[in-house]
C-alpha cells in the first residue's frame, strides 16, 4: 500500500527496510513482498509518480528530467576536465527514481561487460551468462505503439515476455530518417554493420532503438513493480515524502557492526524505523553512498574531519564514481516534412499547435509521435581504431576486444529551427573515476558530486574519435545533398581549439555507477561484497547502480534491474524466503 502520510503507517516495525524507492528499490520490494510472511517497508524522498503527465508521456521525457519539482536538482563540482563547469547532475525524486524520468534507452552492455564483473567479484554469478535471465526476468517485450511489422529489427530469442518491464521498439515511423540510418549501414557496413539486437552481448553496429515503453506509455519500477496487483499487498508499505538521514541504533553482532534502525525525516519530524531482518540501501549512486557515509560509514579521514563518528572504516564508500561524457553533434536537415513522413521530431517541437495535436492524440488513443521519447530512433556502438592516439596514453578499458568504446545516438532533431540530425557522441569505457562525498554533518545537506569526466587523457582522446567516426557516418552517400551547418562548427578547428571546445560543451550521460562498489570477498577496496552486503557489517545491503563497479558500455537501467532481481534473490535465499 502507498502512504502518503507517516501518521496512516501502521507500525514501525518491518523485516525489511528499504531507503530509497527507484529503480532497483521498487525491485527488492515486490520480490521481498511476493513471501506473504514477510513484511517491506519502502522510505521514499519523493512524491507518488501516479498522474504526473510528464512522466507518462514518453514525448515529455525532456521536460520531465529538466522539472525541478521531480528533481534533486544536483550541480557538480567544478569539473576540471570540462574547463572547470560546474553542471546539472540530474537524479530523479519521486516514486520509480530515475526510471520514472529518464530516456527509457534500454540497453543491457556487452557480455564482456560483465564477465568482468564476475572477475572483479571472483563470483561467477555475475557473468553474463548467469546474469542473463535477471535480464529476461524483469523484461516484459512489447509490441511498438503503431503495431508495425518489427521483424527484422530485434532478435525475439533474447528478451523476456513476462516481466513488469515493458521494452518496445519505437511506434511512431520517421521514414526520410530511419531510411537514411539503414542506408548508412549499407554503404558503410565496415565501420557501421546493422545489428540485428544490440541486446544480444554483442552491441557493435548500428541498431534499432529499443526503450522502456509499453502501449504508448513509459513503464517504470513504480508503474511496473508496483502495478495495483502488486502495491495492494499487505505485506508490502512504501512511505513516500521519507527522507532518510542514517542509521542508527549501531550494536556489535559477532563483532561487526548491524543496524537497529533507520532514521528518516518525514515534514519537520524525524522517525526510526526497525528492520529485524535486513536495511537494504537503494538511494541510488548519491543517495545510497550519502546514507552510508552520513551513518559513520566510510574513510575515517572524511567522516573524522566532520565530527561523525567511524563506525565502519571503508575508504571505498563514494569513490570510484564511473560515468560517460558525452557530446552533442547536429547537422542542418535540408529536407520538408510531408503529412505523412514527418522528417524530424523538430516540426513538433517547434510548433505549438503541432505540439498540442500529438499531446491530444497520445491522451485518446496512445498514438502518434507522443509515444517516443523524441530522441534516439537508432543506436549505434563502435570500438577506437586499431592505431587510436588513446592507447598510447592508456591500455584499452573496454571490458573485452568485442566490447565498444563509443556510443552514438541518431537522434531526428536538434536545437537549432529547421530540421536537425543531431548524434550523441559518448565515450562508454572511460577510464576517469570521479566521488561522491559528504562535506556537512547535517545529513540532508547535497553532497560533493565529482564525476571526474575527462581527468584521464584517453577518454579526451577517445572523444576525439567519436567525433572523426560521427563525421565518417554522416559522409555516406546517403546524406549527400541534405546536410547543412554543422553545430558546434569542428571544421578547420586546430587541435588545441578542438580540445577546448570538447571541454566546454561535453555534459554528463548521467550513467554513474560504483560509488558503493562490489568487490571480492576479502578485498582491499570496496564496499559491497558479492552477496551485495557491506564489507565488514551485519543486516546491511546494498542494491542499486552504486554497487555496479565499472560503468558498462551502455546505459545503465537494465543493469540495475538485472543486479536487483539477482538482489532480491540473494537476499531471499540469505533468509530462506
Ligand atoms: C536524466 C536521466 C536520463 C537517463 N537516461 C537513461 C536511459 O535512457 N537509459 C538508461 O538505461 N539509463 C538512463 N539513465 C540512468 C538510469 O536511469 C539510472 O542509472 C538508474 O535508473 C539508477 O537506478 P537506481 O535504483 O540506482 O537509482 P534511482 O532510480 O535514482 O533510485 C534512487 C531512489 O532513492 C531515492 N532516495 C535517494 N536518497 C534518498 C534518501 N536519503 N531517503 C529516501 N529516498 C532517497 C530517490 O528519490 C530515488 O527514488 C538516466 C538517468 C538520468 C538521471
Amino acid at each position: 500500500k502507498l502512504y502518503e502520510d507517516v501518521s496512516d503507517l501502521p507500525g514501525l516495525h518491518y523485516d525489511f527496510v528499504i531507503a530509497g524507492g527507484g529503480t532497483a528499490g521498487n525491485v527488492v520490494a515486490n520480490r521481498l513482498s511476493e513471501n506473504q510472511h514477510v513484511s517491506v517497508l519502502v522510505l521514499e524522498a519523493g512524491p507518488s509518480n501516479i498522474g504526473v503527465l510528464e512522466s507518462e508521456v514518453p514525448f515529455l521525457s525532456t521536460q520531465m528530467f529538466l522539472d525541478p519539482t521531480y528533481s534533486w536538482n544536483y550541480t557538480t563540482t567544478p569539473i576540471p576536465g570540462f574547463n572547470g563547469r560546474s553542471v546539472l547532475y540530474n537524479r530523479a525524486f519521486i516514486l520509480g527514481g530515475c526510471s520514472a524520468h529518464n530516456g527509457m534507452v534500454y540497453t543491457r552492455g556487452a557480455a564482456a561487460d560483465f564477465d568482468r564483473y564476475a572477475e572483479l567479484s571472483g563470483d561467477a554469478r555475475w557473468s553474463w551468462n548467469q546474469l542473463f535471465p535477471y535480464f529476461l526476468k524483469a523484461e516484459k517485450w512489447s509490441p511498438p505503439a503503431d503495431q508495425h511489422d518489427t521483424r527484422g529489427q530485434f532478435n525475439p530469442h533474447v528478451h523476456g515476455t513476462n516481466g513488469p518491464i515493458s521494452v518496445s521498439l519505437n511506434g511512431f515511423a520517421l521514414p526520410f530518417f530511419e531510411g537514411k540510418i539503414i542506408q548508412t549501414t549499407k554503404e558503410l557496413p565496415a565501420d557501421f554493420p546493422f545489428n540485428l539486437d544490440p541486446n544480444s552481448g554483442n552491441e557493435l553496429g548500428v541498431s534499432w532503438v529499443q526503450s522502456t515503453i509499453g502501449g504508448g506509455e513509459r513503464s517504470t519500477s513504480a508503474t511496473g513493480y508496483f502495478a495495483p496487483k502488486f502495491i495492494q499487498r499487505q505485506n508490502l508499505h512504501v512511505l513516500l515524502h521519507a527522507q532518510v538521514s542514517k542509521l542508527v541504533n549501531a550494536t556489535q553482532k559477532k563483532g561487526k557492526p548491524t543496524f537497529g534502525g533507520v532514521e528518516f525525516r518525514y515534514g519537520e519530524s524525524f522517525f526510526v524505523a526497525h528492520a529485524a531482518k535486513e536495511i537494504v540501501l537503494s538511494g541510488g549512486v548519491i543517495g545510497s553512498p550519502q546514507i552510508l557515509m552520513n551513518s559513520g560509514i566510510g574513510a575515517h579521514s572524511t567522516l573524522s574531519a566532520l565530527g561523525i563518528p567511524t563506525i565502519l572504516d571503508l575508504p571505498s564508500v563514494g569513490q570510484n564514481a564511473s560515468d560517460q561524457p558525452l557530446l552533442i553533434l547536429q547537422w542542418a536537415l535540408n529536407a520538408t516534412s510531408t503529412p505523412t513522413d514527418i522528417v524530424t521530431f523538430d516540426s513538433l517541437r517547434q510548433n505549438a499547435t503541432r505540439f498540442a495535436e500529438g499531446l491530444t492524440q497520445w491522451n485518446a488513443s496512445r498514438t502518434g509521435p507522443f509515444v517516443d521519447s523524441g530522441d534516439a530512433t537508432h543506436l549505434g556502438w563502435a570500438r577506437l581504431p586499431r592505431g587510436s592516439p588513446a592507447f598510447g596514453v592508456h591500455a584499452d578499458p573496454a571490458a573485452g576486444p568485442d566490447a565498444p568504446h563509443l556510443e552514438f545516438s541518431f537522434v531526428p532533431g536538434g536545437q537549432t529551427p529547421g530540421n536537425s540530425l543531431s548524434i550523441f557522441v559518448v565515450v562508454v569505457s572511460p577510464v576517469s573515476r570521479g566521488s561522491v562525498v559528504i562535506n556537512s554533518s547535517d545529513p540532508f545537506a547535497p553532497p560533493l558530486i565529482n564525476p571526474g569526466y575527462f581527468s584521464n587523457e584517453w577518454d579526451l582522446l577517445a572523444m576525439r574519435d567519436g567525433i572523426s567516426l560521427a563525421e565518417r557516418f554522416v559522409s555516406a552517400p546517403a546524406w549527400r545533398g541534405f546536410l547543412g551547418a554543422m553545430t558546434p562548427n569542428l571544421a578547420n578547428l586546430s587541435s588545441a581549439d578542438l580540445e577546448t571546445t570538447i571541454r566546454n560543451t561535453a555534459a554528463p550521460n548521467l550513467h554513474m555507477v560504483g560509488t558503493a562498489g562490489m568487490s571480492a570477498r576479502g578485498a582491499r577496496y570496496g564496499v559491497v561484497d558479492p552477496d551485495l552486503q557491506v564489507k565488514g557489517a551485519v543486516g546491511l545491503s546494498v542494491i542499486d547502480a552504486s554497487v555496479v563497479p565499472i560503468v558498462p558500455a551502455g546505459h545503465t537501467q537494465a543493469v540495475t534491474y538485472a543486479f536487483a532481481e539477482r538482489g532480491s534473490d540473494l537476499l531471499k535465499q540469505r533468509w530462506g524466503l
